[in-house]
């Protein structure tokens, strides 16, 4: 990897070993991934093959951090591994609400950077639906952006097939359960595009509240904080809720209204985000059909 130049290693392991670098020869930053994958005698396994092939595929998309190459790396132990090259972007979108959260001046964000990430949050992910691919971990975190251009991009979609998200991430980080759909939490084994439209739906409140919307440290937490305002689930408004795994005998919250949790939101924008929030997977909007609510009517979309 003497192409490369290792600068630091970003986002303190939240996404394995990633590494900010240059590219020697020209100076371009990239950000480096290395793969766990153990290469075995008849080298990368097919299942990683298609991971990457997928990988490449989806990062033709503006909306989903690009992946440039891919280097096969065997140090001097004989141990061979890969190395995904990503472009860089120079932040994600944790720090970049809490830039206007703390700071000398806590303000909200402008309206316009609301509404622009989220759309291309939603074609993001209407590029990856599809082709059925679901990310199943949408959260500030692994949404890059670039400030200057007004860019937002999905990254780490590594954790999208086959591997089930770890409760513990590769390097111990505790994984955050906020972004994490009641169907997830009450052990629903076959989920669908619905579990990222509702993550869409945690980080679209989010970046209008400057706060999580459902700040759970455990996975019986964050089914209460989600009972508490929408109202515990009952079978009319979602049926089959009683009929899942971890289903149990749950207080009887009443709804105490989206509104109260976003108060500063348009109409438009409760509307759609009251479209993302819904208990039945099958009700949440699609991204496809979010990106033509009206609350984007506004927006230049050019
Ligand atoms: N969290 S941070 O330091 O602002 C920061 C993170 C990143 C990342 N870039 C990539 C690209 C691909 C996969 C994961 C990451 S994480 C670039 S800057």
């Amino acid at each position: 990897m003497e192409k490369y130049e290792k600068l630091e290693k970003v986002g303190e392991g939240t996404y394995g070993k990633v590494y900010k670098a240059r590219v020697a020869a020209t100076g371009q930053l990239v950000a480096l991934k290395k793969t766990r994958l153990e290469m075995d005698e008849e080298g990368i396994p097919p299942t990683a093959l298609r991971e990457i092939s997928l990988l490449r595929l989806l990062s033709a998309s503006l909306y989903i951090v690009r992946l440039l190459s891919v280097e096969q790396v065997t140090k001097p132990c004989g141990k061979t591994v890969l190395y995904l090259v990503f472009e860089f972007l120079d932040t994600d979108l944790k720090k970049f609400v809490d830039g206007f959260r703390k700071g000398p001046s806590p303000r909200p964000l402008p309206t316009e950077v609301i509404k622009s990430f989220l759309y291309q949050l939603c074609k993001g992910t209407a590029h990856c639906h599809a082709h059925g691919v679901l990310h199943r971990d949408l959260k500030p975190q692994n949404l890059l952006v670039d400030k200057e251009k007004g860019l937002l991009k999905i990254a780490d979609l590594g954790l999208s097939r086959a591997f089930t998200v770890p409760m513990k991430s590769y390097t111990h980080e505790i994984v955050t359960l906020w972004y994490r759909a009641p169907e997830v939490l009450l052990g629903a084994t076959h989920y669908s595009t619905g579990v990222d439209i509702w993550s869409i739906g945690c980080i679209f409140a989010e970046m209008v509240r400057r706060q999580a919307l459902f700040p759970g440290d455990s996975e019986l937490q964050q089914l209460l904080h989600i009972f508490r305002l929408l109202g515990t689930p009952t079978e009319e408004q979602w049926p089959g809720v009683f009929a899942l795994r971890d289903w149990h005998e749950y207080p009887h919250w009443k709804p105490q209204g989206l509104a109260r949790a976003v108060p500063t939101l348009e109409a438009d924008g409760l509307d759609l985000l009251s479209k993302m929030i819904q208990y039945d997977p099958a009700n949440r909007i699609s991204a496809k059909a979010a990106m033509d609510h009206p609350y984007f009517d506004s927006l230049d979309k050019s």
